[in-house]
């Protein structure tokens, strides 16, 4: 560092003991002895966020300084609190994240989609074949179970282990349309990108609707 340069500047202002800072501090610290603390309410407050009307605040003093002593190692919060609490009427849709296992990520969910041949299990069929719901209800099996989402249908049976939602929740859609169900829980989640190679087909609306009508 260049010690000759004269543009850098420290000022300091020394106070003596007896200069006009030093009284101005004496001054102030003399004062700090008849301060009386006052927590400035109008009702006696115990500084808690409960209230409990049958212990009065004890007043102490020490030298010039009062203060107030509150127990509060015995206190529970009363009725009247937990009342004002009380969490809204609402009921959610409950969505347990089940823990993944190792190699059982999304992320390994969609390097699986990359490099697996045949995830569908479609072994050279097209995935744009029409199928009837009652060949759906037929794909239960370990390796083919199948689900309808919004009009086409996929087999999920690879895609099992990797849902966050666990195994359990995906089987309710197996066998069967699983839309509803879907967009109870998660309507933003894209299966379209997700399932996209496990598409198995078209789901064929003539026949459900000739068996309605
Ligand atoms: C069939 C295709 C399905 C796919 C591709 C899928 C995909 C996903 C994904 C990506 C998540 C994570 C969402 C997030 O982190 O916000 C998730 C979570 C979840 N899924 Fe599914 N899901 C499917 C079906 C279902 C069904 C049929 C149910 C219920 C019967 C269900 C219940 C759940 C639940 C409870 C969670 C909660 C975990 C969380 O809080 O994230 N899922 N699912």
């Amino acid at each position: 560092m260049d010690t000759t340069r004269d543009d850098e500047f420290t000022f300091s202002k020394v106070a003596g003991p007896d200069s006009e800072v030093a009284l101005e501090a004496k001054e102030l610290a003399s004062n700090v002895g008849s301060i009386t603390l006052d927590d400035g309410l109008d009702q006696p407050s115990n500084g808690l966020i409960w209230k409990d009307k049958s212990l009065p605040p004890k007043e102490e003093k020490i030298g010039s300084l009062s203060f107030t002593v509150i127990d509060s190692s015995s206190k529970k919060p009363s009725n009247e609190s937990s009342e004002t609490f009380k969490s809204p009427a609402r009921k959610p849709v409950t969505r347990t994240k089940v823990p993944f296992e190792k190699g059982y990520s999304q992320m390994d969910w969609m390097k699986l989609t990359r490099t697996h041949p045949d995830l569908a299990r479609l072994k050279g069929e097209s995935n744009k074949r029409l199928i009837p719901m009652d060949e759906v209800k037929k794909h239960r099996s370990r390796d083919s179970m199948w689900t309808v989402l919004k009009g086409r249908v996929y087999n999920i049976s690879p895609y099992m282990n990797f849902h966050p939602g666990g195994v359990d929740m995906l089987m309710k859609a197996v066998g069967r349309d699983g839309t509803l169900l879907f967009n109870k829980y998660h309507a933003w989640v894209n299966f379209d990108i997700l399932l996209e190679k496990c598409l198995v087909g078209v789901l064929d609306e003539t026949k459900m609707k000739k068996q309605e009508a």
